[in-house]
């Protein structure tokens, strides 16, 4: 029995495999037709509001940039009130109507709510909630001093997006709205060192594909994974010192511009650069062949850090 069962196990990916490549063509066909459809009925953003977590520097202050330029009213929230009010200033400068600055921390609930609560009394709706704050960092396991260290990088990346979506909920109902979620290939990447915060990235998509299956079309939701992209977060040194500095490195520019892009056209998942979707296929087919070259690279440049 266990034989019969192992066996199956090998071959039920292929088989799956093959059967997706029959039926692949009028998949993408549908795709194609659908694609086209969102891309000739693209929302106009221009006054709706949009509001934007860890809008302080990297991808969310780019995001923020690039509604800017399409003429929406934003309100911007991050820890750092004089790093959201230089991003306001630029903000307004590219062509936003308005921008207010909030300042808050997603991993306490009463910010979340606060900020919610804040933005829509002062534009009076909400018509896109960006989850983009996150923190990361990077240990093997077997370095780390103190567990309870990385408990905030859950609070952040998943609680922080939990909560925000949570009060903003009732205000994308009556818009229509849309949710945003800057998750990660992380999500399916294991990464080591990344251990935490692949993890917090895991559950915040499956959160955000199992309240999209919720609302069943009545609040948008774009899933976003991308791979490595130019911020404070992903900084030379830390690249080089992980040994991600491998993988070619996106602008954070052009990686805002395709979000906003996407989240307009109302995509389900945006993977950014596209490529990096590759990485998962190898996954789902030969899991061995990415842990094995994971290890290899990334595990020894870890090692040397402790
Ligand atoms: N840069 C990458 O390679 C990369 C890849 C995949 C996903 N991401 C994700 O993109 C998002 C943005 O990261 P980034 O790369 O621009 O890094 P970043 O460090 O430049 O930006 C993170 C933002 O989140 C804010 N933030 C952190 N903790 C917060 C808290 N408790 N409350 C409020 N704001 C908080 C920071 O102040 C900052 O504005 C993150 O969710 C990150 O996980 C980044």
């Amino acid at each position: 029995m266990d034989l019969i069962h192992d066996v199956l196990n090998i071959l039920v990916p292929p088989i799956a495999l093959i059967c997706l490549i029959l039926f692949y063509p009028s998949y993408l066909v549908y795709k194609f037709i659908s694609y086209t459809k969102r891309s000739l009925t693209k929302e106009d953003v221009r006054g709706k509001v949009v509001l934007i977590t860890g809008a302080s520097s990297g991808i969310g202050e780019y995001i923020a940039y690039e509604y800017a330029k399409r003429g929406a009213r934003l309100a911007l929230a991050a820890r750092r009130e004089d790093r959201l009010l230089a991003v306001a200033d630029r903000a307004l400068k590219l062509g936003s109507l308005d921008v207010m600055v909030i300042r808050s921390d997603v991993t306490k609930v009463e910010d979340c709510k606060f900020l919610i609560d804040k933005a829509v009394n002062h534009f009076g709706q909400l018509d896109h909630l960006v989850n983009n704050a996150g923190v990361a960092q990077h240990a093997l396991l077997e370095h780390i001093n103190q567990i309870t260290d990385f408990v905030p990088i859950m609070d952040t990346n998943f609680w922080g997006s939990a909560y925000c979506t949570y009060f903003a909920v009732p205000h994308l109902r009556k818009t229509r709205g849309k949710i945003v979620v800057i998750a990660s290939t992380s999500s399916w990447s294991p990464t080591p060192g990344l251990n935490f915060y692949n993890a917090s990235k895991a559950a915040q998509v499956s959160l955000f594909e199992t309240i999209r299956t919720e609302f069943g079309g009545g609040i948008g939701v774009t899933i976003v994974l991308p791979g490595v992209i130019e911020s404070e977060m992903a900084n030379r040194k830390m690249l080089i010192q992980t040994g991600l500095d491998v993988l070619p490195i996106e602008s954070t520019g052009r990686c805002a511009k395709a979000i906003v892009n996407s989240a307009c056209r109302g995509d389900m998942y945006l993977t950014e650069p596209y490529w990096v979707g590759v990485g998962f296929l190898l996954k789902l087919l030969c899991p061995e062949v990415l842990e094995w070259t994971y290890h290899l690279h990334f595990v020894k440049n870890l090692w040397k850090l402790s």
